[in-house]
């Protein structure tokens, strides 16, 4: 089960955010502007309702004389209103759209990654829920950043012309919000990052025990597991349950603050309304003013504060999501570069540009080894496969016949020697037309859902007829092209399906007339009178083809032209 290493917190405006979804910045923006006009109204409705006020009962004025203001006030509050709705709806379609490119990218880096580099079941829950996660962050917790960083500015401007005294406790007592919300947020930053890691290793721990279930019960051991699901979800419950708490503590933490801000400046207007220092109509005006004023100065900060609890757990989420971008891909180029365009195709281009190869080549290993990350390297290696010719690697079991198969493909790469075809380094070929030019049948097919056919018609990149996949299905001897087959080949035997990625071999064969064939154990399920009808059937197909085959089986070393051990 992989163990996710502590990531470092990330700031709570994520810059690479915005600088990797195309339209973030635009968003801001808007939100921006938004924040300008929301700060307009906030000022315009706060002075109509205090001159109402103070009109009607200090001023004496009439519905006729306030009609004007009474009808601007209404005109504010649904402006106001109305740019509510317009930044909900612009928040929506930015969070949509950056989640979207977020995951475009990421899949595109995934699938330039080496084969096996990450776990499936984590993987697929970053990308499904986590970024999901985001929309808290893109929708409700940004645009409230925005509008702290504008309104309370607007507001102590309004307030420091109307009454100094005033606007000068809220300068004091403002930066408390933000301190605060610093604060807690650095503690919430950190659980929610445990919080994932839980939600992750409970992924994985499904993704694994469905996918073991067969083999648990067999075993006996399936019950057992009950016990490890609840230790990990009791983790998960109590860890949810601890974010929450500290959630709901810091709202009021932020609360409290703004509300003590609050009244000692009703307290500081509220004395010198008494004292005479605001008298008459102007003066009940200005207290007004300043009352109303006052708390919407700390509500962004409050909101922003509340907010960012939600949005962690996105920002948790980008964090990994940048991590998979940053990892050196296939290819062996480095981390993706911000900006780096989103469509990028799945396999970039070598500066060598090479057509796919137009006839069958001499493969040779010089010197060549592989190694896994915490594995000895397996041993040296110096071999020629002829070109035209069928070799078949004999090699004992764990000896890395499969590995060398995989590096013809660009999946693995050699820590020493090379590997050439036709005596260029596949170092300074382009891989993906080297993989255009190659048929593959790894040892086990993957299958996907849906017919035999269909899973047959995969290893072509366009719509194949029906007679050439009847073709190829007759060939391998596989089962009828109609039969259902569900995801990781249930319904099909393993002979079965190993026929059907043989089928996958002859058909792209056939339609893309690949001059390099390479087999990984194509005949290991089957029953001797199938492998001869299958491998005299698959005699045409290695005519002028180099054809490099991984087996123990004598049939098919006796179709051998040259035969390697190491
Ligand atoms: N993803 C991996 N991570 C770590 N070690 C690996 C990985 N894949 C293969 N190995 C190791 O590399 C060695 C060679 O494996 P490989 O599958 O290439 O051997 P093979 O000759 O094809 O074996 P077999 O005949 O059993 O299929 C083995 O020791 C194997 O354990």
């Amino acid at each position: 089960m992989t163990q996710l290493a502590p990531k470092p917190a990330a700031g709570a405006f994520d810059r690479r955010l915005l600088h990797r979804a195309r339209g973030a910045s635009v968003y801001i923006g808007v939100c921006a502007a938004l924040g300008l006009a929301q700060t307009a109204c906030v000022v315009a409705g706060a002075w109509l309702i205090a001159s109402l006020v103070a009109g009607a009962f200090a001023g004496g004025e009439d519905l006729a004389a306030l009609g004007p203001r009474l009808v601007a006030l209404a005109a504010v509050l649904a402006a106001r209103a109305l740019l509510a709705s317009v930044q909900e709806a612009a928040a929506n379609r930015a969070a949509a759209g950056v989640k979207s490119d977020l995951r475009r990218q990421a899949l595109a880096r995934l699938m330039r990654l080496p084969s096996g580099t990450r776990h499936s079941g984590e993987t697929a829950n970053l990308l499904v829920r986590g970024i999901d996660a985001l929309d808290a962050y893109f929708a409700r917790y940004l645009p409230q950043l925005v509008l702290a960083a504008i309104v309370p500015a607007g507001v102590l401007v309004v307030m420091l012309i109307a009454y100094p005294p005033a606007a000068l406790i809220v300068l004091v007592t403002l930066p408390l919000i933000p301190l605060f919300g610093i604060l807690i947020g650095h503690y919430t930053k950190a659980r929610a990052d445990r919080q994932w890691a839980v939600t992750s290793r409970l992924a994985h721990h499904f993704a694994d025990l469905v996918a073991g279930l067969p083999t648990l019960k067999a075993f006996g051991r399936a019950a057992k597991q009950t016990g490890a699901i609840e230790v990990t979800t009791g983790e998960y419950r109590r860890r949810s349950m601890s974010l929450l708490r500290v959630a709901f503590c810091s709202a009021l933490v932020l609360e409290l603050a703004a509300s003590l801000s609050v009244a000692v400046v009703a307290v500081t207007v509220g004395v010198q309304l008494v004292d005479g220092g605001l008298a008459g109509q102007a003066g009940l005006q200005t207290a007004l003013l300043v009352l109303i004023l006052a708390p919407e100065a700390y509500l962004p900060l409050r909101n922003a504060g509340a907010h960012y609890h939600a949005s962690a757990e996105g920002l948790a989420a980008a964090e990994r999501v940048f991590a998979i971008l940053a990892e050196p891909t296939e290819e062996g180029t480095g981390p993706a570069e911000a900006g780096e365009p989103t469509d990028a195709p799945a396999l970039t281009s070598a500066p060598h540009i090479a057509p796919p190869l137009r006839r069958a080549p001499t493969i040779m290993f010089r010197r060549t080894v592989f190694a896994y990350p915490g594995r000895d390297p397996l041993p040296e290696l110096s071999l020629t496969v002829p070109a035209a010719q069928t070799t078949v690697l004999t090699a004992r079991s764990g000896a890395g016949k499969s590995t060398l198969l995989a590096a013809l493909l660009g999946f693995r790469q050699p820590v020493g020697g090379s590997i050439a075809f036709d005596g260029t380094d596949l170092a300074r070929l382009d891989l993906e037309a080297i993989r255009r030019s190659v048929s593959w049948l790894p040892q086990k097919p993957v299958l996907i859902d849906g017919t035999v056919a269909d899973n047959v018609r995969l290893s072509v990149p366009h719509d194949a007829s029906d007679p050439a996949v009847a073709k190829a299905i007759a060939a391998a001897h596989a089962p009828d092209g109609r039969r259902r087959v569900t995801a990781g080949g249930a319904g099909l035997s393993a002979g079965e399906a190993a026929r059907v990625g043989l089928a996958r071999l002859l058909l792209r064969a056939d339609l893309l007339d690949t001059p390099v064939l390479l087999l990984d154990e194509p005949t290991a399920h089957l029953d001797t009178d199938t492998e001869r009808a299958v491998l005299e059937s698959f005699a045409p197909y290695r005519e002028n083809r180099t054809v490099l085959i991984a087996s123990h089986r004598d049939a098919v070393r006796a179709i051998a032209d040259r035969e390697v051990d190491w």
